[in-house]
């Protein structure tokens, strides 16, 4: 009996029964945050879901890539991921421009406008609503409004000032859930996921993701496809984004069921 997910769409069944058929030169990717993670209050104590680990274990040795691209930085994913041990992984941080595979990290240095993002922040957000609170990535600054009592209120009052900032220091505002990052241009999670492909020879592509930074990696599957090259789109599922959901081939709910989709390509990779 095949346990393989469902897809809604016709080019997500394609894409499943290419990963299906040659596993070994397939490549899987995933957002961290709200994909492999459940979302939290406080950015720093987000940690993978238990089922995770033990599931990308059983996931990697089937297939030729196993990624995780997320807008955290890459050291950081691997330590609330769980992730040091997990043979073959390969980590893509601050939307790729940061690489961790084997235990070796690159991160490059940040552009100047960063640290005088860092220098102007605090002023800039010194009558900002109570709970808002800046994630410091070092290629990067975040925004976060998640605790401030109306976090889309709070979102929206900021939203004109972090822009002009952005557009002062050279930096890309990167919108997301209950956060406004600022971070170097350039650079994106397609741009990741497309350029890793290439390197790993991939045949077929399949990408998890759940925030507005994950559709740069739909719209790379998107054009994959059009050249010919197989993909699927998955979508963790929340109330707080729906811009996934309407162009996924498949839609889980959050990080539980990615789990299960985990567990299901394992089965029926196996
Ligand atoms: O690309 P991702 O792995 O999804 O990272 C995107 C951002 O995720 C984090 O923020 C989100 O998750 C937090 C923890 O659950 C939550 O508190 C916050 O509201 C979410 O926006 C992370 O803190 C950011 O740096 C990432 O850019």
């Amino acid at each position: 009996m095949s346990v393989e997910p469902e897809a809604r769409t016709d080019a997500g069944a394609e894409g499943l029964a290419a990963i299906r058929d040659r596993p070994r030169e397939a490549l899987i990717g995933f957002d961290f945050d709200g994909t492999l993670s459940p979302i939290v209050d406080d950015p720093a104590a987000a940690r993978a879901h238990p089922g995770v680990v033990p599931a990308l274990r059983r996931l990697a040795p089937l297939v030729g890539t196993v990624v995780v691209i997320t807008g955290r930085p890459a050291a950081t994913a691997v330590e609330a991921g769980g992730f040091a041990d997990l043979d073959g992984l390969v980590v893509l941080g601050q939307y790729g421009r940061e690489r961790w595979e084997n235990g070796v990290l690159d991160v490059p240095e940040p552009p100047p406008g960063v640290a005088e993002v860092r220098a102007k922040l605090p002023r800039i957000l010194a009558n900002a609503p109570e709970g808002v609170a800046v994630e410091d990535k070092g290629l990067a600054l975040a925004v976060h409004t998640r605790r401030a009592a109306e976090p889309q209120v709070a979102l929206e009052r900021l939203r004109s000032l972090i822009e002009a900032l952005a557009e002062r220091t050279g930096l890309a505002v990167e919108p997301g859930r209950f956060v406004l990052e600022l971070r170097p241009p350039g650079m994106d999670k397609g741009a990741a996921l497309r350029a890793l492909a290439a390197e790993r020879g991939a045949s077929a592509v399949l990408f998890a993701g759940d925030d507005l930074g994950d559709l740069a990696a739909y719209d790379a599957i998107d054009a994959l496809r059009k050249e010919g090259t197989p993909g699927v789109k998955v979508c963790s599922s929340s109330d707080e984004v729906t811009a996934l959901a309407e162009r996924a081939d498949v839609v889980v709910d959050g990080p539980p069921g990615v789990v299960g989709l985990i567990e299901r390509l394992a089965d029926d990779l196996g």
